[in-house]
C-alpha cells in the first residue's frame, strides 16, 4: 500500500493523566505488544496505523501526548486539528478520574467544536485494584454525552474495539458532513461528542 492509498485520514490524539496507560494502549494496538517499562511520554509520540473498515482503507494518525503537567503547553497544540479525543483515566487511580473535569475544560478550550470525545477506563485487569466504579464512570460519561469503554491494554482487552469503533465514527460523521450544507454546521463553541455508532456498536 502505498502512503497515498487511503479513503480517510483520521487524527487521533490520546489525553489524560499520566501513568494511565495512553502509551501502551496505543502500542498494543499499532504493535500488537505491551511493552516493558515504559517510561514516561516527552512531548508528543506520533504512531500510524491503515485499517479496513467496509473495504474503505482508514488512515489513523495516532497522536500520543505526555499526561505530566509540565508538558501541557506542548500537547495542548495538538488537540485543535484533532478529529478525536481518547480521554483516558485509570479504574485504579481515583486521582486521574477526579482529574476529568480539568480535562474536559482543556478540550473546551483547546479542542475544535466538531471534536469527537470517548472516555476510557484503562487497566480493567487489575480487578482488585478498582478504585473508581464502572457505573459511576458511565454516568460522568453519559452526563458529558461521551461514550465510554473499559479498556486493558496489557489483556489486549476492548483495544481493537476502541480505536475501529471510533473510525467507523468518523467515517460516519465525514459522510454525514460531506451531505450537510454549510447552515447545518456547529455554531462556534458547540460541543460534539459521540451521542450513537451506527456502523460499530460499543457494547
Ligand atoms: N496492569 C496494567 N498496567 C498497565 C496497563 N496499561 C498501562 N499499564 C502500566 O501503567 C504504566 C504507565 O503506562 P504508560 O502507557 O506509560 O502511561 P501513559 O499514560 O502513557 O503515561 P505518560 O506518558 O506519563 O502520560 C506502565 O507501567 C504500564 O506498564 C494495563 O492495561 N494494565
Amino acid at each position: 500500500m502505498s502512503m497515498e492509498d487511503y479513503d480517510y485520514l483520521f487524527k487521533i490524539v490520546l489525553i489524560g493523566n499520566a501513568g494511565v496507560g495512553k502509551t501502551c494502549l496505543v502500542r498494543r494496538f499499532t504493535q500488537g505488544l505491551f511493552p516493558p517499562g515504559q517510561g514516561a511520554t516527552i512531548g508528543v509520540d506520533f504512531m500510524i496505523k491503515t485499517v479496513e473498515i467496509k473495504g474503505e482503507k482508514v488512515k489513523l494518525q495516532i497522536w500520543d501526548t505526555a499526561g505530566q503537567e509540565r508538558f501541557r503547553s506542548i500537547t495542548q497544540s495538538y488537540y485543535r486539528s484533532a478529529n478525536a479525543l481518547i480521554l483516558t483515566y485509570d479504574i485504579t487511580c481515583e486521582d486521574s478520574f477526579r482529574c476529568l473535569p480539568e480535562w474536559l475544560r482543556e478540550i473546551e478550550q483547546y479542542a475544535n467544536n466538531q471534536v469527537v470525545t470517548i472516555l476510557v477506563g484503562n487497566k480493567i485487569d487489575l480487578v482488585e485494584k478498582r478504585e473508581v466504579l464502572r457505573q459511576r464512570a458511565e454516568d460522568f460519561a453519559e452526563a458529558q454525552s461521551m461514550l465510554y469503554l473499559e479498556t486493558s491494554a496489557k489483556e489486549s482487552d476492548n483495544v481493537e474495539k476502541l480505536f475501529l469503533n471510533l473510525a467507523c465514527e468518523l467515517i460516519r460523521e465525514a459522510k454525514q458532513n460531506k451531505l450537510d450544507n454549510n447552515d447545518t454546521a456547529p455554531m462556534p463553541g458547540e460541543g460534539k461528542t459521540i451521542s450513537y455508532l451506527s456502523c460499530c456498536s460499543l457494547n
